[in-house]
């Protein structure tokens, strides 16, 4: 059986988790993401499941996706560092629109990533799935067109991702290899 209802009226609809969320008791029900009195810990909360995250907050979090907020790009999009109010950062993968990639891909991508939880891997958090309508240039002009917007939302990793650590020990392995045959 499917973990999330499907809506054939809105496709949004997919990734809406039921109410309350499976394996919790009605007052276990994951809190809102949004901080109603004190402090909200983001990451904690999505320890229950991954949360969905409105574009409008992805948008306040990372300076509208601004490019001093980039933290890499990657073959589905380009990640970018969110920063809370109250401090919580999280990481953002803003997902190209690319051919293929449908809401049937995405619910697909979203329930494999959040079906993995270990130590090792870096835990997928919330996710965003909005379609705005807005301006955008076609054949020289300007229409009003659907333009959907996917995001995938992750624990912050301070220390950058394992290919940077990787790089870093080639990088110094050949320069320990080039000051040995200096001193032959
Ligand atoms: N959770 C994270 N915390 C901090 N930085 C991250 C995080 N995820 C990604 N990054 C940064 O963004 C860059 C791009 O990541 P991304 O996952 O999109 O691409 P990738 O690692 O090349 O994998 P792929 O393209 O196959 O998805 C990484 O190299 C890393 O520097």
């Amino acid at each position: 059986m499917a973990a999330f209802p499907q809506s054939h009226h809105d496709p949004l609809n997919i990734l809406m988790a039921p109410s309350p969320l499976p394996g919790l008791r009605e007052h276990e029900a994951a809190p809102s993401l949004f901080p109603t009195r004190g402090s909200y810990n983001l990451v904690h909360a999505s320890k229950v499941f991954p949360k969905r995250m409105p574009l409008y907050l992805l948008k306040k979090i990372t300076n509208d996706f601004s490019e001093d907020r980039e933290l890499g790009t990657g073959a589905y999009g380009k990640v970018y560092k969110g920063v809370h109010k109250n401090g919580e950062t999280i990481a953002v993968k803003l997902l190209h629109s690319m051919p293929g990639l449908d809401d049937k891909c995405f619910e697909e991508e979203f329930q494999n990533l959040s079906r993995l939880q270990h130590k090792n891997i870096v835990r997928l958090i919330g996710f965003c799935h909005e379609t705005q309508r807005e301006f955008v240039p076609h054949e020289g002009n300007m229409i009003f067109a659907d333009s959907k917007r996917m995001a995938l939302c992750f624990e912050y990793m301070h220390n950058g991702s394992l290919d940077k650590y990787i790089f870093g020990i080639i990088v110094l392995f050949f320069s320990c290899m080039i000051s040995l045959i200096h001193l032959k």
